[in-house]
């Protein structure tokens, strides 16, 4: 067996984090539209959890933010001129399109790409695939450069594979890591890869939610397991239940969570949830806990008011612990559950509690902030060393963010072209930390 373990590689919050209620079927997105937002505190607030997952002996990386404003995308819509033309024309013409070309949302590296460990995939390389994110025009314009910093993260192609995301129409709506979930009795280990979707693209008959979008389709689904080339017998899908959709379970992430021999998830996460179970616990060779939180205990409005579900189920040591936002704490019932569920029998032994606000009110907790990437010894060898997090980085991007963010962002901020140039600075300097090379578009032209 070859050791593995399971890295957490966080999206670092960037210098434009806004709330401009961009994602409809997402509860606090609407919400939370047109609030003030602070940059500086939400990039902090997400260092301080990635610090911490670090002294706990997790091996942590962390993932650069996009380049916002997004003048190159705004001048294919037409808006030309110098950049601060580009920017005043947008404001004054379309400030929603502007919006949603500022925003900050490439933080939630859970969908940034799905990634299938070289234990599961045929040509025994760690695969890549960025996500397309089509259901959401600000998120569709992510996955160009998620890819060039994946590239740049993971680079070295005898152990890493990169595929371009698939063809971004709804048909092959693909949201990533979010709604995908790998079981494994050791990381080293072949494992079983769980996606889950909420459509069917191909097949009408189909159940689908009618209040709020399914972003993610089956057929996206199966078209990554193939381009990842993994074991069809290593593979379950299952389709998340319409109804908690419209309620707004608008990934997977917001009502399951899963880690080698763990599911923890609500009871009316999935379709045919039984079947779902047994058809895990099978491939699991029936070594596999399923801890299924009652409607009676907790309601899908609590899951998705406190993100119990958007939660991190980390091995530490030989314990499971879970990662949680403080919005857990703060509300009755799912508090109450969790000091049961931390005193009682079941795997879960340790709580730690994290106040993530500045994204929990654009609807991403815990687990929307990392990606994870199981890597073997030489894996971790062939990474990028200077994105791991360490006493150092953690010092040094804590000063980067405190020296170049901004306390405050309104909405009508993004128009500003200082914001662009404050950005652009920002990152050329973070791309010299982290070592990465010219990724974002204003360092290629
Ligand atoms: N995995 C969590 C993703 C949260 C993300 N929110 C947003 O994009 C909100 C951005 C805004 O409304 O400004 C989304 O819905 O995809």
């Amino acid at each position: 067996m070859t050791h593995a373990v399971e890295a957490n590689f966080d999206g670092l919050v960037g210098p434009t984090h806004n709330y401009a209620g961009l994602s409809f079927g997402n509860v606090a997105s609407t919400q939370n539209s047109a609030q003030l937002s602070s940059p500086k505190q939400a990039a902090l607030q997400g260092l301080a959890k990635m610090k911490a997952l670090h002294d706990m002996g997790m091996l942590q990386g962390v993932l650069a933010p996009q380049e916002r404003p997004d003048i190159h995308t705004l001048r294919r819509l037409g808006f030309s001129g110098s950049d601060a033309d580009v920017l005043a024309q947008a404001a004054r013409q379309a400030p929603r399109v502007l919006a949603a070309c500022c925003s900050a949302s490439s933080m939630w590296t859970a969908n940034a790409a799905t990634v299938s460990p070289s234990a599961d995939t045929v040509d025994g390389r760690v695969h890549f695939t960025p996500a397309n994110l089509t259901n959401k025009f600000h998120r569709s314009i992510e996955h160009k450069v998620t890819g060039n910093i994946l590239r740049a993260t993971f680079a070295d192609s005898q152990y890493f594979a990169h595929h371009d995301a698939l063809p971004g129409v709804e048909h092959f709506g693909d949201e990533g890591a979010a709604n995908h979930t790998r079981f494994c009795h050791e990381y080293g280990n072949q494992g079983v890869e769980f996606f889950v979707f909420g459509r069917y693209a191909f097949d009408g008959s189909k159940p689908a939610p009618t209040v709020f979008p399914a972003r993610h389709t089956y057929e996206a689904s199966e078209a990554v397991a193939r381009l990842h080339g993994l074991d069809p017998d290593h593979v379950v899908y299952a389709q998340q239940n319409p109804a908690v959709i419209d309620q707004g379970v608008f990934h997977n992430d917001v009502i399951a969570v899963g880690n080698r021999q763990v599911l923890f998830c609500h009871e009316q996460a999935f379709l045919n949830q039984a079947e779902v179970i047994n058809q895990l616990s099978r491939k699991m060779d029936d070594q596999f806990q399923v801890i299924q939180v009652p409607t009676s205990d907790v309601s899908v409005d609590d899951a998705v008011r406190s993100y119990l579900f958007n939660s991190q189920l980390l091995s530490v040591g030989g314990e499971t612990h879970l990662v949680i936002p403080e919005e857990c704490r703060n509300n009755a019932a799912v508090w109450r559950y969790l000091q049961q569920l931390e005193s009682g029998p079941a795997p879960i032994s340790k709580l730690h509690v994290f106040d993530l606000k500045q994204s929990m009110s654009n609807g991403g907790g815990p687990a929307c902030l990392r990606l994870r990437v199981v890597l073997n010894s030489a894996e971790q060898q062939a990474c990028n060393q200077n994105t791991l997090m360490s006493e150092a980085l953690y010092s040094r991007l804590t000063t980067w963010v405190k020296q170049h963010y901004r306390d405050q962002l309104s909405e009508a901020d993004l128009a500003d072209p200082q914001l662009l140039n404050e950005s652009r600075t920002a990152l050329d300097e973070l791309t010299q930390i982290l070592k990465l090379g010219s990724v974002y578009p204003f360092q290629q032209v």
